[in-house]
């Protein structure tokens, strides 16, 4: 089948599915007429759009913590703990490393090895080798919305079984879920296989079930200018809304600057509706999500708490839908279940705290807001140009140009030439554009912000800055002084 974003016609859809749901064991236990039916069964609190819709309805944020292990009864107990002592408003799964890359047999050694040794020894819950019926063993027991958190190029079985399952939302994009993670997956290939996950979705919509998507908005999570972020998350937007998703929540990952990621935010919003808008997508619901820190962390507990609380401020002024917590464990690895608790309490403090403030509407978000939907309406008007007016040939030709490049990506197809670097307010400006298509005056406003910085530091505009920037988290600070 050739890429097009056209939504996949059922013969073609019901031939690969035969093919996905016969790559391991527990594909065969997936019935879509019988899962719709468990799905329906479904408690309307536990349905993920629905508390995502009423929380940005009365403008809170909601808290969601990462949360993953090996063994089924352990990963019930943890998310348990979260939602009783963490106060998590809505829950994860995290899938271990192995399911992200199809390689199950490991995954399964993984299984086993975790009841001989009573400690998990994967990095996350394995979904597909558990299948559906252990899933929803899982989903049942909470008293939250689960979602499915990951990072597989080629997900379309951990779709099939997560939805069975009773998770009501699942996170991950062709672009999102390669670039940022992937050498050699083809962006072609990616896109497809994700066009495939958005039209099941799709079908369970149409057959009266509402499952939540969520592109991965951080991608690297290192110093990623806001209009790249953002133009992939719409980008996965219409790509999702062509298959039929109807509720999708797009994000971002802190960068650092508050008035910079209140506006990214704020932009997001804004572009991700009237992209849906102008397409035709009427009745797609969108919602906000903010990523704490996705930098490196101090490895000292109450200095992890303080870039804990400094991203749940963020989200709260941002009037994010919901923010995603990071766990005061960051910097050694899968965190404890009281660690994670207490990332999520701090982090529900803060926003409590803030939930009647907001940053949103101040000038200076707005000039901010104004110069990244400008940028972004650059790379994205040129991306549909590429494609002769089909977003994912489009998609695919912007990265091979250089359109579309986010920086410090591993993916060979990823260009690897736009050169971020803060400037002297900590916002992350653009030293190399690339092949970004930015209008001269937006090259001109980079290069202003960064000689601002340069004149402060009595040094050239250099990379030596990139590289300062990059190393300044690990000392404790955002921008990288010489
Ligand atoms: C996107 C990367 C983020 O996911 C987090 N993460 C990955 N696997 C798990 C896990 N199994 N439990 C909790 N947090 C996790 C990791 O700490 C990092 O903050």
């Amino acid at each position: 089948m050739e890429l097009r974003n056209k939504r996949i016609d059922n013969d073609t859809f019901y031939k690969e599915r035969k093919e996905v749901l016969a790559s391991w064991p527990t594909g065969k236990d997936v019935n879509f007429e019988e899962a719709v039916e468990f799905q329906k069964s479904i408690p309307e609190e536990k349905i993920f759009g629905r508390k995502l819709a009423q929380a940005d309805a009365e403008g809170r944020t909601l808290i969601q913590p990462r949360a993953g292990v090996a063994l089924y009864t352990e990963h019930i107990k943890l998310l348990q703990f979260l939602e009783e002592e963490g106060g998590a408003d809505l829950l994860p799964s995290t899938v271990d490393s192995y399911t992200r890359l199809n390689r199950y047999h490991e995954a399964e050694n993984g299984i086993i090895k975790s009841k001989e040794s009573g400690r998990s020894m994967l990095n996350g819950f394995p979904i597909v080798n558990y299948g559906t019926k252990i899933c929803r063993t899982v989903t049942s027991a909470l008293k939250n919305p689960v979602q499915v958190r990951h990072g597989t190029p080629d997900a379309r079985l951990l779709t099939e079984i997560s939805i069975a399952g009773g998770f009501t939302s699942y996170e991950g994009g062709g672009i999102s879920y390669n670039i940022p993670y992937s050498k050699n997956f083809s962006l072609e290939k990616t896109i497809m296989y994700w066009q495939y996950t958005d039209r099941l979705v799709g079908m369970y919509e149409e057959a009266g079930v509402s499952i939540n998507r969520e592109p991965f908005g951080p991608l690297t999570g290192t110093l990623i200018p806001p209009c790249i972020s953002n133009a992939v998350a719409v980008i996965e937007t219409l790509l999702a809304a062509e298959q039929g998703v109807k509720d999708i929540t797009v994000g971002y990952g802190q960068c650092g600057n508050i008035i910079q990621d209140v506006a990214a935010i704020r932009s997001l919003r804004e572009l991700t509706n009237s992209y849906l808008k102008q397409y035709g997508y009427d009745d797609v619901r969108i919602t906000t999500v903010f990523h704490q820190w996705m930098g490196g962390f101090p490895q000292d507990e109450a200095k992890a708490f303080g870039v804990i609380s400094w991203g749940s401020a963020t989200a709260a002024l941002a009037k994010a839908t919901k923010v995603i917590v990071k766990t005061p464990h960051e910097a050694m690895g899968v965190p404890t279940k009281e660690a994670n608790a207490a990332g999520l309490r701090a982090t529900k403090q803060v926003i409590s705290m803030l939930r009647d403030q907001s940053l949103i509407d101040i000038p200076v978000v707005e000039q901010e807001s104004d110069v990244i939907v400008r940028e972004t309406k650059c790379i994205l008007d040129k991306v549909f140009e590429l494609g002769k007016g089909d977003l994912a040939l489009g998609t695919v030709a912007a990265f091979e140009a250089g359109v579309l490049d986010i920086p410090f990506a591993p993916s060979r197809y990823n260009a690897g030439k736009v050169l971020p670097a803060r400037d002297d307010n900590g916002a992350v400006r653009i030293l190399d554009t690339g092949n970004l298509p930015f209008t001269e005056d937006l090259k001109a406003f980079h290069r202003e912000r960064l000689e601002e910085r340069s004149r402060f530091e009595n040094r050239p505009v250099s990379f030596q800055m990139v590289i300062d920037d990059v190393y300044a988290i690990g000392k404790g600070f955002l921008v990288g002084r010489p």
